[in-house]
């Protein structure tokens, strides 16, 4: 009697541990938080996948309007920036109206997972569709920042928060990753009519001698609160650095929007992505 000879055969333990390895790589570590820190502090993170799709590069040849807005350095390690006027008030009204068909409630990612706890974050937040105003806003950002190479602008986002909305301590940084990263932030106030809502970070120091009056303007110089809290002006903006030169994201960084007391606070996110080897355009 013929015999077929079958090609199947058991798998070693050893080989079966590979290849799911192969498999779970592939399939981009599903289960496991994406950066793991080593103080568990949360980090404003989202799928690396999901991060490629939501990146931006404005048109280089689209004609804006002139705008001047001024400059305050804070810091230089890290690099924060104060910037007033950043918007005029006509394209906050522009972005505020943008974003009303679109409210959703705001999420986290804890673990690669995206869901809503508003013990971390509690607000709203809108996707921006690219009208003219929002890419010159994306060519505004990167502009300011001297056009850094590889350096693309994620899809820009709205917040809103009302009374009690928050945002609790984490860093922006996305990842760590030496190839990609979220390089800077530009925390920008659209709306501003509320009290409480500041943009606090605890580890960086209050200005001390000639700067410490000059600042109050900016940043809350009464209370003992921690470190330093910008105070939400609309149209100025936070502009921060998230990691220094060899890619290491800087621990000072780490923020918090503090509770809404009354009234109504709309911001910004403005994230620039590092993306070795790519080349925008
Ligand atoms: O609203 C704020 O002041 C901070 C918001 C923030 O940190 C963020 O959206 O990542
Ligand atoms: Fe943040």
């Amino acid at each position: 009697m013929a015999t077929t000879k079958s090609t199947f055969r058991w798998r070693t333990p050893l080989e079966v541990a590979a290849i799911s390895t192969i498999i779970y790589i592939l399939l981009g570590t599903p289960g496991l938080p994406t950066w793991i820190w080593p103080d568990n502090t949360p980090v404003h993170e989202a799928s690396p996948r999901a991060k490629v799709e939501s990146l931006v590069y404005p048109d280089p040849g689209l004609q804006c309007p002139e705008h001047n807005y001024q400059v305050h350095i804070f810091s230089t390690t890290p690099l924060i920036i104060y910037i007033d006027n950043f918007l005029s008030p006509e394209e906050a009204t522009h972005l505020i109206d943008l974003s009303s068909p679109n409210w959703q409630t705001s999420t986290v990612f804890n673990a690669g997972i995206e869901s809503t706890n508003s013990s971390i974050r509690k607000s709203e937040k809108a996707l921006l569709p690219r009208t003219p105003t929002v890419q010159c806003l994306e060519t505004r950002a990167l502009s300011f920042q001297g056009w850094p190479p590889n350096t693309a602008i994620e899809r820009l986002w709205t917040q809103r928060y009302n009374v009690s909305g928050h945002y609790a301590h984490h860093y922006d940084w996305s990842s760590d990753s030496r190839t990609a990263r979220r390089a800077s932030t530009f925390m920008v106030y659209l709306g501003a009519e509320c009290t409480g809502g500041g943009t606090e970070f605890p580890r960086i120091a209050r200005p001390v001698g000639d700067g410490e009056g000059k600042w109050c303007e900016f940043i809350e110089c009464e209370g003992g609160g921690e470190g330093v809290t910008f105070k939400p002006r609309a149209g100025s903006a936070v502009f921060w650095m998230n990691f220094d030169t060899d890619g290491r994201g800087y621990k000072e960084t780490i923020h918090a929007g503090l509770p809404v007391t009354s009234g109504t606070k709309i911001g910004l996110n403005i994230w620039s992505w590092y993306q070795a080897g790519h080349v925008p355009g």
